[in-house]
């Protein structure tokens, strides 16, 4: 047998480590009935491997923290929001930043800056505050992914793709002036964390150039993007991914960042925008919802963190390890005879929840189940990605996605193989017990974003 030669391991060592807290099944049962079988309403401390999210759960480095200490937190004018504005040019190329607490709070400032009530707004898949934001400034969402996005079992490379037909659909029904930009979210969360090609990026450039609409990134998660059109796309091979991200970014007219994933922070967003005029309109709004134009809502210290998790977020062998380690828990899955949403995706392993219990019905919440049954068998804190997170339409009815996931969420630089392992391990003990598993019902719906704060109960 050949053996195998080609591992990577982590371009760090580890300086300081936090706790874990194991539990028992007793422990955990009544963690679960007291959280309304919704991990969002966990406490922390009775989770043991947490992959929730990787929103702001990622370890910071040394230079991180150590810029953290030169926070200069003057009021107006704080030397680190030039400094985030110096990196935000320097690696994206945009050239005007609004700073926000959040990516949300950048979401909702483009939202009202761009949209008037009636207008459509395409995006490829929706996430959830980017529609909502959406929704709220008296737009309606179009989904204008390929279908593939939809197939939990298409292995196509790019899944995260828009579908240019289904543009032009839309033009065609409402005309581009009423549709002030596109969205593109590049590795799409709700779909797997799928990326989209280069080239699919620099058709829509020329179709929108061609109709005046503007194309608005959600570049979140850019990075991860970059890395798999450096390793599948053709003629981008030898290209390093900071290259690939400046490119993608010079396809689009501005974009809303949340850096608490790619750029490695607990805290921060931004509004990146290339045009002025939006660019003093946007300013001018930052003050009313989240602070003065040179911090917006961070401290000084953050925005440091954060100019500084930008330069890191795009070395090729930090992507490559973060990368690495998602696919090394897919593959294990895989083996155990998991079904997981093919092809493995940038921040996480999605599990398919119809596939694995195909015996509860869709309006019995299968993957908040299994994310429940999840976290009974070990402790570990998943995020259901179904219809309870899909939400309801405007007409009050539920929507029901052809994708019922569980999210693995993995953060970046926190966890090691072997916990990867023991994810894996717990998961298949699920999946041997599959049949013996019921749904839920829920008991209480919040009005907005309700997978957050929902209550349920066992059948
Ligand atoms: C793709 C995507 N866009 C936008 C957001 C919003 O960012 P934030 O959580 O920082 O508000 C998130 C996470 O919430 C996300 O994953
Ligand atoms: N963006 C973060 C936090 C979040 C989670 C779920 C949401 O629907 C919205 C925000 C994530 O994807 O994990």
């Amino acid at each position: 047998m050949q053996l195998k030669r080609d591992s990577w391991a982590e371009p760090y060592k580890i300086k300081m480590v936090e706790l874990l807290k194991m539990t028992t099944p007793e422990q955990r049962r009544k963690a679960l009935e007291d959280a309304g079988f919704n991990t969002f309403l966990l406490r922390s401390e009775d989770v043991y491997i947490d992959l929730l999210t990787d929103s702001g759960t990622s370890a910071m480095s040394d230079e991180q923290w150590s810029g953290m200490m030169r926070g200069d937190e003057a009021y107006a004018g704080s030397k680190n929001y030039y400094n985030l504005e110096k990196a935000v040019y320097e690696v994206y190329g945009y050239k005007y930043l609004v700073p926000t607490h959040q990516g949300r709070g950048a979401e909702n400032i483009l939202s009202q800056i761009m949209i008037k009530p009636g207008d459509i707004v395409p995006g490829n898949m929706y996430f959830t505050t980017t529609r909502l934001h959406q929704e709220l400034a008296g737009a309606v969402f179009h989904d204008v992914i390929i279908d593939e996005a939809h197939d939990s079992n298409s292995e196509y490379p790019f899944k995260g793709d828009v579908d240019l037909g289904k543009v032009e659909k839309l033009v065609q029904e409402y005309g581009a002036e009423k549709i002030p930009y596109i969205c593109v979210a590049v590795t799409v969360n709700l779909a797997g964390g799928q990326p989209v090609s280069m080239k699919n990026l620099k058709e829509l450039r020329a179709y929108t150039h061609e109709k005046g609409i503007k194309i608005m990134l959600d570049m979140t998660r850019i990075a991860e993007n970059a890395y798999f059109i450096q390793q599948k796309e053709e003629g981008y091979r030898l290209k390093t991914i900071a290259e690939i991200v400046k490119e993608i970014c010079s396809y689009t007219d501005g974009a809303t960042f949340s850096g608490k994933k790619d750029a490695l922070v607990n805290i921060g967003g931004f509004l990146a925008l290339n045009d002025f005029d939006k660019f003093e309109e946007a300013r001018n709004m930052v003050v009313v919802y989240e602070g003065l134009h040179t911090y917006g809502g961070l401290a000084g210290r953050d925005m440091e963190a954060m100019a500084i998790g930008i330069y890191e977020s795009v070395q090729d062998e930090h992507m490559k390890a973060r990368i690495g380690q998602v696919i090394y828990l897919g593959d294990k899955m895989r083996e155990f005879g998991v079904p997981v949403v093919k092809p493995i995706g940038g921040h996480g392993i999605f599990v398919d929840a119809k596939q694995f219990l195909p015996h509860i019905n869709q309006d019995d919440f299968p993957a908040q189940t299994l994310a429940a049954e999840i976290y009974l068998d070990a402790g570990i804190r998943t995020m259901e990605r179904g219809i309870v997170s899909a939400g309801r339409n405007s007409k009050g009815e539920n929507y029901h996605p052809k994708l019922e996931l569980v999210r693995f969420t993995i953060p970046r630089r926190v966890y090691t193989q072997a916990h990867m392992d023991v994810i894996a391990e717990s998961t298949a003990r699920v999946y041997e017990r599959r049949n013996q598993i019921k749904g839920l019902k829920m008991i209480y719906e919040p009005k907005y974003l309700r997978f957050f704060q929902a209550r349920f109960e066992q059948l």
